[in-house]
């Protein structure tokens, strides 16, 4: 059991290095495996868990896999892919087994998923992936214990996704990239992380066009090759740096990262008080007096990334007035209500809306990581609340942020990240 220690009160200060991105990684690991011969090597992939569960599964499905954890560079050698299961030990733990599938479905002709894990944040369907691999010419198989997938050779045609699903969009593409002829992916989603996946797919001998624009078109060839590409900066990761200098009323700047990528994310930190100044792929955060209320809803990029939604909320609880969130992606998201509300805060939900009503000095107290962004909010609280804050199921932490005690502790803050022997 990991556990987070946080003693509030320090301002951070300092600089932070952004780690690769976990949500461009994790497809990335599963474009490897769509390369029959040679060694993909990919640069600054995060030490984060997730990494750990890709790799144990690309080797469960027969990949050779080393990763030089000091260079932050993964090698992965797919020559060996040979079986279709997806063990429920490894795929229950993380969201990323999903990104698997493509490949094994055109390595191996079939694929059994025996659970699919990642953070439990309500309803989270997988029903356009399912409809697009059938459009293709997959068979899908949906039983309670497994979904088996087969297919004999995948063969292109005009797909659709409700809405733009992030890794829908990945997994369609990745299907489509060695069927045979065009397929035509309508609403496809535009996050800077699917553009970095089709960019190394390009690297790999896709041919992929439209990319941004929502409709993207793949002309399927016959084999990909093996690449060496650099995983893009972690826009979460940063937007959670950005966030601890914000609230603990420090200043931070940020290596290896940019504005861009945070779309409306940005105007509405600026709308709080939090100003930015960026040099190149330096970005400097700092606060800007006494955090202002908000009102935001969240939406696929450029709107306000869900994935930063809670950390707005800890924001927000030192506000001077009363914020609201319309929580638009996930219908379980406010998970963090009641873990900021035992620190003092007075947060009320209902249905997807929340109000915040700031300003109320937080206090540390025990709490409980629901999923990795309510964890890492809760780590944001702690830093601006008085005395000392447990964040619980730290495990949940370190699914996507990388040594995360540690770089805070470089900024200044008091973080102690603890192993217990108690599960
Ligand atoms: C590994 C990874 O990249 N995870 C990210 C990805 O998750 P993920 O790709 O799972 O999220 P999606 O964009 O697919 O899901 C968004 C919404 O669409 C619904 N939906 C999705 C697919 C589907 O087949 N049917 C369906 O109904 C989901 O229930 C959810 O309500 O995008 C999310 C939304 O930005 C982020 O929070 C996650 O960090
Ligand atoms: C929801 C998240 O991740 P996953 O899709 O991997 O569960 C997240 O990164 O906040």
């Amino acid at each position: 059991m990991v556990r987070y220690r946080v003693r509030g009160g320090n301002a951070l200060r300092g600089t932070a290095f952004v780690q690769g991105a976990k949500n461009a990684v994790l497809p990335m690991i599963g474009a490897a495996l769509l390369a029959a011969e040679g060694r993909t090597v990919l640069r600054n992939v995060p030490l984060i868990e997730d990494v750990r569960r890709a790799i144990e599964l690309a080797e469960a499905v027969g990949a050779r896999v080393q990763f030089h954890e000091a260079e932050r560079t993964l090698v992965i050698d797919a020559s060996g892919v040979h079986t279709p299961v997806l063990p429920e030990e490894i795929a229950s733990r993380f969201r990323g087994v999903i990104l698997f599938v493509p490949a094994l479905l055109h390595r191996v002709g079939e694929v059994i998923v025996e659970g699919v894990g990642g953070c439990n944040l309500g309803a989270r369907n997988l029903d356009f992936h399912y409809n697009g691999y059938k459009r293709l010419g997959a068979l899908v198989d949906e039983q309670e214990s497994a979904i088996h997938i087969k297919a004999a050779g995948l063969t292109g045609a005009t797909l659709y996704l409700d809405r733009p699903s992030h890794t829908g969009t990945e997994n369609l593409i990745m299907a489509a990239a060695l069927a045979q002829g065009t397929t035509v992916i309508e609403n496809a989603a535009l996050e800077p992380e699917v553009l970095d996946v089709i960019e190394m797919l390009r690297k790999m001998g896709a041919n992929i066009s439209g990319e941004g624009t929502g409709f993207i078109t793949v002309e399927g060839v016959r084999e990909l090759k093996a690449v060496e590409h650099t995983v893009m900066a972690d826009r979460l990761d940063a937007g959670a740096f950005m966030m601890a200098a914000a609230i603990t009323g420090g200043e931070v700047t940020l290596l290896g990262t940019s504005l861009e990528h945070l779309g409306v994310v940005r105007w509405k930190l600026e709308q709080m008080g939090v100003e930015f100044f960026q040099e190149g792929a330096v970005v400097h955060a700092r606060r800007d007096g006494q955090l202002r209320p908000i009102n935001v809803i969240t939406d696929t990029y450029p709107g306000f990334a869900t994935d930063l939604q809670p950390q707005l909320m800890a924001m927000a609880a030192l506000a001077g007035g009363p914020s609201y969130i319309h929580e638009r992606i996930f219908d379980g998201r406010f998970a963090l209500a009641r873990e900021l509300n035992k620190m003092g805060a007075r947060v009320e939900v209902n249905g997807s809306r929340a109000v915040v009503h700031g300003p109320t000095p937080l206090r540390g107290a025990t709490v409980e990581a629901h999923d990795l962004r309510s964890g890492i909010a809760l780590v944001l609280a702690g830093l601006a609340a008085e005395g000392e804050t447990v964040i619980e199921s730290g495990y949940r932490i370190d699914r996507g942020h990388a040594d995360i005690a540690q770089r805070l502790r470089a900024l200044g803050a008091d973080v102690e990240r603890e192993i217990s022997p108690f599960a």
